[in-house]
């Protein structure tokens, strides 16, 4: 039996508006982690900090003060936000996430509600816009990061221990609206809210407020996309309210991992956030440690889109406004695979094949379409396919060059596809066209 909440989720099963289903039907972001952290860049002192860049400021070799008169130094001379969406359209993102204000509380945008901003910077304008607009006119539509923990705001507290904290409290939740609201003000085109910076006890016990906060925002700009992140319910529980229902309108929670199976999805819409190294989301001078390469990357994407989720990789410029050449080279080979394959993806869902071991399959949504993506092809060159009751074969073609394939029936409904070639350099993708059948086990296709 459940719980009755006041502050729980409010809706049962996913969203079904327009903004959701285009949402849904992008599949592919790009997420942006840009601010002060990128002029240390990981280092300070000559000495290399082994965390995350952005979370510089909480290294002990790092004076707070020094940090936070950084913005003095702020100047992307070289920011070309034209070239950062050409870019991010070539790689094939269809969406983009842009860090507003990350932890540090150092805002892109000149806010009438904080002195902590980009207006302070030798800089002085607006970074916020003129992306915006940028990756708008390339057809890439642009969610907005934004941190709830904020280092700098005075009235930040983790937790709440007396009566002045609460007041300081009440103060900063005000705060966080007024930012909020001036953020739709200034940009009306944006989809989303990323929220950030959620898990401190000041947050997780005032389900109500959070609760609030998505009514008022979604009252502000009907159809705002908002993961799970930003909610607790009544009870102090995140993500999932205490009846296990999810809040939000898609699960936030996979950041820098991914679903194993379907089983771990639940039915609900779901983003995976990845790094290109191990955990480095701001620009780090040394990247330490592994780095993924294209096709881990692809088999990242084409997985998210194969158990129903969204999948967004990130970039962390340079102070200066530029990025490194490792996520250059990654955007245009990524970008390469996606110009020939990328139908496979966009408003991909989930088939309800069996799983095979060579790949990942992926239905068009709402069509009898299914894509094969192969990714460990077998040393016999022969892909197996069992397809689930009720669907019966009528064609099979590689995606490049559109080459027919005749798939062998194996008995019951499965099938051998005989591959002309076993070669393979990158993610291969094969079209599998099925109708609705009467469970006829047959052979001819
Ligand atoms: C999207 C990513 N979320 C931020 C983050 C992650 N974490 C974190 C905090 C505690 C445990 C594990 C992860 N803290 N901040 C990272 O800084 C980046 O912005």
């Amino acid at each position: 039996d459940t719980i009755a909440l006041k502050h729980g989720a409010h809706r049962m099963g996913n969203r079904t508006d327009a903004d959701m289903v285009r949402w849904r039907s992008l599949r592919f972001g790009q997420f942006i982690h840009w601010g002060l952290y990128a002029i240390p860049a990981g280092e300070w002192n000559g000495k290399t900090y082994n965390g995350a860049a952005e979370w510089i400021r909480s290294w002990k070799e790092m004076p707070h003060k020094a940090y936070d008169q950084l913005y003095r130094q702020f100047n992307p001379v070289n920011f070309n936000p034209q070239q950062w969406a050409a870019q991010a359209k070539a790689m094939g993102a269809k969406y983009m996430i842009i860090t507003t204000k990350h932890h540090d509380g150092f805002c892109l945008w000149p806010s009438k509600y904080s002195k902590y901003t980009i207006a302070a910077s030798p800089w002085k304008k607006d970074l916020l816009g003129p992306m915006i607009d940028a990756y708008n006119k390339a057809g890439i539509d642009v969610h907005l990061y934004f941190s709830i923990i904020d280092w700098n705001h005075p009235d930040y507290r983790a937790s709440l221990k007396n009566a002045a904290d609460s007041a300081a409290g009440k103060r900063f939740q005000v705060f966080v609206k007024n930012q909020l609201a001036e953020l739709l003000q200034r940009y009306p085109t944006i989809k989303g809210f990323w929220f950030d910076g959620t898990w401190d006890d000041s947050w997780k016990n005032d389900g109500a407020f959070s609760d609030e906060l998505e009514q008022y925002l979604q009252a502000l700009h009907p159809g705002l996309v908002m993961g799970s992140r930003l909610r607790a319910d009544e009870k102090g529980a995140r993500h999932f309210d205490s009846n296990g229902r999810l809040m939000g309108d898609y699960e936030q929670g996979w950041e820098r991992k991914l679903p194993a199976t379907i089983a771990d999805v639940h039915g609900n819409d779901w983003e995976a956030v990845m790094t290109v190294p191990e955990n480095q989301w701001g620009y780090h001078a040394k990247w330490m440690g592994h780095v993924k390469t294209v096709n881990e990357i692809l088999e990242m994407l084409v997985k998210s889109v194969s158990l129903n989720g969204n999948f967004v990789l990130n970039f962390g410029p340079k102070a200066d406004g530029t990025y490194r050449a490792e996520e250059q080279q990654l955007a245009a080979g990524i970008g390469e695979w996606m110009k020939v394959n990328g139908a496979a993806v966009y408003d991909g869902t989930y088939a309800g094949f069996e799983k095979q071991d060579w790949g990942y399959y992926i239905r068009k949504s709402g069509t009898d379409s299914v894509y094969m993506v192969v990714f460990n092809m077998p040393v016999s060159g022969s892909l197996r396919v069992k397809l689930p009751a009720r669907t019966e074969l009528t064609g099979v073609s590689m995606m490049q060059g559109n080459v027919a394939l005749a798939p062998e029936w194996i008995g019951r409904n499965e099938y051998f596809i005989h591959l002309p070639n076993k070669q393979q350099e990158s993610p291969m993708v094969i079209l599998l066209k099925t109708v609705k059948g009467e469970n006829k086990d047959k052979g001819n296709v």
